[in-house]
């Protein structure tokens, strides 16, 4: 039976066992190769798709219709032109429509093309979440031919050959390669991002791929925020006579990134100067204090995940993107655990004994999901009064 022109698929993912999936091309043409991941945010697409922590993967959407709010200049959330190699791949249940809001400024798809992002659309992503639940994340490849060509075997070929994301450090591709200062406040309706005055505790961030709502939560929390490149040393972070320092979320796996990371966290650490570590900052500060790190079969990702803080027993619902955890279960002597997830009981927080530092795996920052947890960066600024 032959398919209609209309009918012809103009994309297709194929999985490192062979499974073929069509569907309809939308954003960048061309090829790309990740893990398949799914994120289940019912909102925040453009925030999802710009977080650098995503490079490596290809996002399936569960939320059947994306695109319906077009994309705008302000919720981009990569800080630098470098970490703009974010998910390069996407996966829609349904094709975006013409954009409906008043911030729209382009559709999905044109705006996709112009970052380089592959769209398929038209996939059962009901089918395909379901088998990462039950088998792990597949590696694939994502490709969108406008002709309708594909070789499906080099595609094929192209994903079980990939190496993954275990041992991959992918924070030095996505990192600044210079430092710079940031003033960028939280959003207000009818103002947009507000700009800090300069005062207040000067936080160093150290950018393994920073998503910009970081930044700003520090701002709005009152800080002096400069940003340096995830290979700064331990002197280049003390010769801006930091109040405290954050290690910030990124992409690839935590013990790759470790090799240089870590090293310069245990002096920081030593030097006894106040840290708050997000994500991957969350699985470095781990590692730096003697904890391991491990790949989960399908990691969290999502913007309604329920964690607990052990400290005051209170439930805060969070936003989750994350692939690798730091190993609960065996955490030394020096580390508490702070938080955990109330989905799988895995660690989602520590704080060390020895030292003013804690972390969290889920992003406080939010952008997108709920602003339960804006918490930790007060507690990280309340934190560093009592400690100046
Ligand atoms: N958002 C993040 O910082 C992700 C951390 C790490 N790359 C992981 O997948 O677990």
């Amino acid at each position: 039976m032959s398919q209609a022109p209309s009918d012809r698929p103009t994309a297709a993912l194929v999985l490192a066992d062979g499974t073929v999936i069509y569907g309809q091309g939308l954003g960048a043409a061309g090829e790309a190769v990740g893990e398949v991941c799914f994120n289940t945010a019912m909102t925040g697409y453009q925030e999802i798709l710009t977080d650098p922590s995503y490079a490596g993967q290809i996002i399936t959407f569960t939320f059947p219709h994306i695109g319906n709010v077009g994309v705008n200049a302000e919720d981009v959330e990569n800080a630098s032109p470098a970490s703009a190699a974010a998910a390069r791949g996407a996966i829609f249940r349904a094709m975006a429509t013409s954009p409906s809001n008043y911030r729209a400024q382009l559709d999905l798809s044109a705006w996709m093309r112009r970052r380089g992002v592959i769209g398929i659309a038209g996939v059962d992503t009901r089918a395909l979440t379901a088998r990462i639940r039950e088998a792990g994340m597949p590696h694939g490849v994502i490709a969108h031919s406008p002709s309708g060509q594909f070789d499906l075997d080099a595609m094929q070929k192209r994903a079980a050959e990939w190496a993954g994301l275990e041992g991959r450090d992918l924070a030095r591709d996505v990192s600044p390669s210079q430092g710079y200062a940031s003033d960028e406040k939280g959003w207000e309706w009818g103002k947009g991002y507000l700009a800090h005055d300069g005062s207040g505790p000067h936080i160093v961030v150290i950018d393994y791929g920073v998503k910009r709502n970081i930044l700003r939560r520090l701002a709005s929390e009152g800080c002096r925020v400069s940003v340096v490149p995830a290979k700064a040393s331990f002197e280049d972070i003390m010769e801006k006579n930091p109040a405290g320092v954050v290690l910030s979320n990124g992409p690839g796996d935590p013990a790759a990134t470790g090799e240089y990371s870590v090293p310069v966290i245990r002096k920081l650490i030593e030097a006894q100067v106040p840290i708050l570590g997000i994500c991957l900052g969350h699985q470095m500060l781990a590692l730096a204090a003697g904890a391991k790190t491990k790949k989960m079969p399908q990691g969290h990702h999502g913007a309604n995940h329920p964690v607990k803080d052990l400290s005051t027993g209170k439930v805060e619902i969070v936003s989750m993107n994350h692939g690798f955890t730091v190993d609960g279960d065996n955490l030394p002597d020096n580390v508490e655990e702070t938080h955990i997830s109330l989905f799988d009981g895995t660690n989602t927080g520590i704080a060390l004994k020895n030292a003013p530092a804690f972390s969290v795996q889920y992003h406080p920052e939010a952008s997108p999901g709920p602003e339960d947890s804006f918490y930790i960066f007060r507690r990280f600024v309340e934190g560093l009064k009592q400690a100046a």
